[in-house]
């Protein structure tokens, strides 16, 4: 494998997600990030798709990158007009290759799909763009006449070529047959463009990058139509961590990345998505937080640093007394055996209930046993929610901080943004205290069902988790808000006693 390149497709393909619309400023945002990244080519959108579009696709192309900034286009005049007009660098010029697109969606013949071909190539060229040539379903096209096409588009002005597996069909064995053969038969390496119908767009994308393919078509996190596409990060760190190739992409910008376009296409990543998924670097289990305290190693492949994130460790029934320890300790508390015992013991009896244990939970647990009083410095006297359809959710909140009354006012997304806004207002003073994240769960089924809510703190570095049970999501909501931020404070009292 030599100079490897990446043409990130998360701003065409990725936004072709069922349901994802990015504006200008969201595609110029991931646009700057993956040039950060260090991706060599940015497939921006596709020119002919609108004007809202083109107006994102010349913004982009505006910004100076170091990355060359592409767009699709269809072997059509018309598209390569549109890219010209919104000043890309390079253009991604799919021809439909198999029979079946070729007779049943565009109703031509092979040579009337290599004419065209041939005409848009040359057309670009003499405007001035770099043409990479793509054989759209070229994983169920006939071999011989895909590398014709290939040929005649080198032929043409083409500097890049492409292969797509349109709907995911490969496998690596036949992947790696295929590029060994195209790169035994063409003048220039062939990209890989792969779709993960099946699971395979990683395995299939690196077996072309191991048999000759010079260039990676690839999203962050995997977006991309129906099952997706080959995901940025798992080839990165792939050909990174497991074959020791250096690819000269910032991986410790990864994770940020990625919460960004998951931020912005409104797309969650799975918990149990690799290197970017919430619970990838967590832990619960006693026995792996026991090894992972002797040597990370030991149920880690790599890192988190590596990809700009921090390890977790969780407490649930699977909790040991390693990490039961680690975590008190942590919250300032010293402990005795005994104590361990009865701390993992009521733990345990959580998680047995079905329970998430958050730290606030643990804290009240370790009170508990530990026999220490928790004085609520905020406490809540009184709120009140106005929502509807015709109306902007607004919320006032009244509470006691450290004894004295503060009486809040906002709006907000919802009756639950609303409130939470108020109740971040109305402890500023007490610091700067952030939601990083918020999620609900219904217990029970019904409208009457039991709601829980979970919220992630921090603080100055430190970060709490908490809970809120009730049957009203928004008193859920403020029930959580309230003990975190009680928990959070109180956490830094203790550090400054110890000091
Ligand atoms: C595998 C992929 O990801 S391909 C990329 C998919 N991306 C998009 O579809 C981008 C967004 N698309 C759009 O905005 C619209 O579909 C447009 C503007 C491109 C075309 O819109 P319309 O003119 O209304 O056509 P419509 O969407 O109904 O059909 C697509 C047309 O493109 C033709 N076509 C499809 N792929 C190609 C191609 N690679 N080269 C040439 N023509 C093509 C189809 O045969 C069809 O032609 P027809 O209208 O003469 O039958
Ligand atoms: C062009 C493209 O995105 C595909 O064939 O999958």
């Amino acid at each position: 494998m030599e100079n490897i390149r990446f043409l990130d497709t998360t701003l065409r393909d990725g936004e072709q997600t069922p349901g994802v619309a990015l504006t200008k400023e969201d595609k110029l945002a991931i646009a700057r990030k993956l040039d950060e990244l260090g991706v060599h080519i940015i497939e921006a959108g596709s020119a002919i798709t609108s004007e809202g579009e083109r107006e994102s696709i010349r913004a982009i192309a505006a910004e100076g990158l170091s990355a060359d900034i592409c767009s699709y286009c269809r072997i059509m005049q018309p598209d390569i007009d549109y890219a010209l007009a919104c000043d890309v660098d390079s253009i991604h010029l799919v021809a439909p290759v198999s029979d079946l697109h070729i007779r049943v969606k565009l109703k031509k013949d092979r040579e009337a799909v290599m004419q065209m071909a041939i005409e848009t190539t040359e057309y670009a060229r003499d405007h001035g763009l770099i043409v990479e040539l793509s054989g759209e379903d070229a994983s169920r096209a006939d071999l011989d006449f895909l590398k014709s096409i290939y040929q005649a588009g080198i032929e043409a002005g083409a500097e890049r070529l492409c292969f797509c597996d349109t709907v995911g069909m490969l496998i690596p064995e036949k992947t790696e047959a295929i590029f060994k053969d195209l790169a035994a038969s063409l003048k220039i390496p062939v990209s890989i463009h792969c779709h993960d119908d099946f699971g395979l767009g990683t395995a299939n994308t690196v077996a072309a990058l191991r048999a000759g393919a010079g260039e990676a078509h690839v999203t962050i996190n995997g977006i991309g139509e129906r099952a997706g596409n080959t995901s940025l990060e798992e080839v990165v760190m792939i050909l990174e961590w497991l074959y020791k190739y250096d690819t000269g992409i910032k991986t410790t910008e990864l994770f940020k990345t990625s919460r960004l376009v998951s931020r912005l296409t409104g797309i969650p990543v799975a918990p149990n998505k690799s290197l970017v998924g919430g619970n990838a670097f967590s832990h619960e289990a006693g026995i792996h937080v026991h090894g992972l305290l002797a040597d990370t190693s030991t149920y880690e492949p790599i890192r988190p640093e590596i990809l700009g994130r921090e390890r977790k460790i969780v407490m649930g029934k699977h909790a040991g007394k390693s990490s039961v320890s680690l975590a008190i300790k942590e919250m300032g508390y010293d402990i005795q055996d005994s104590h361990l015992n009865e701390i993992l013991k009521r733990v345990k009896e959580l998680g047995d209930f079905g329970k998430h244990v958050t730290d606030a939970d643990l804290q009240s647990i370790a009170e508990t046993v530990l026999n220490i009083q928790c004085n609520s410095r905020v406490k809540l006297e009184d709120f009140t929610v106005v929502s509807g359809n015709r109306v902007t959710p607004t919320a006032s909140v009244k509470l006691k901080v450290d004894g004295q009354e503060v009486v809040q006012a906002g709006i907000g997304d919802g009756p639950v943004d609303a409130t939470i806004q108020c109740i971040k207002k109305a402890v500023a003073g007490v610091g700067d205290i952030q939601l990083e994240e918020y999620h609900v769960d219904a217990i029970t089924g019904g409208t009457d069902a039991l709601v829980e809510v979970l919220v992630k703190l921090s603080k100055d570095g430190r970060m709490i988790t908490s809970r809120g049970t009730r049957t009203d999501i928004i008193m859920a909501s403020v029930e959580a808000m309230l003990n975190g931020i009680n928990r959070l404070i109180q956490a830094e009292s203790s550090d400054r006693i110890k000091e």
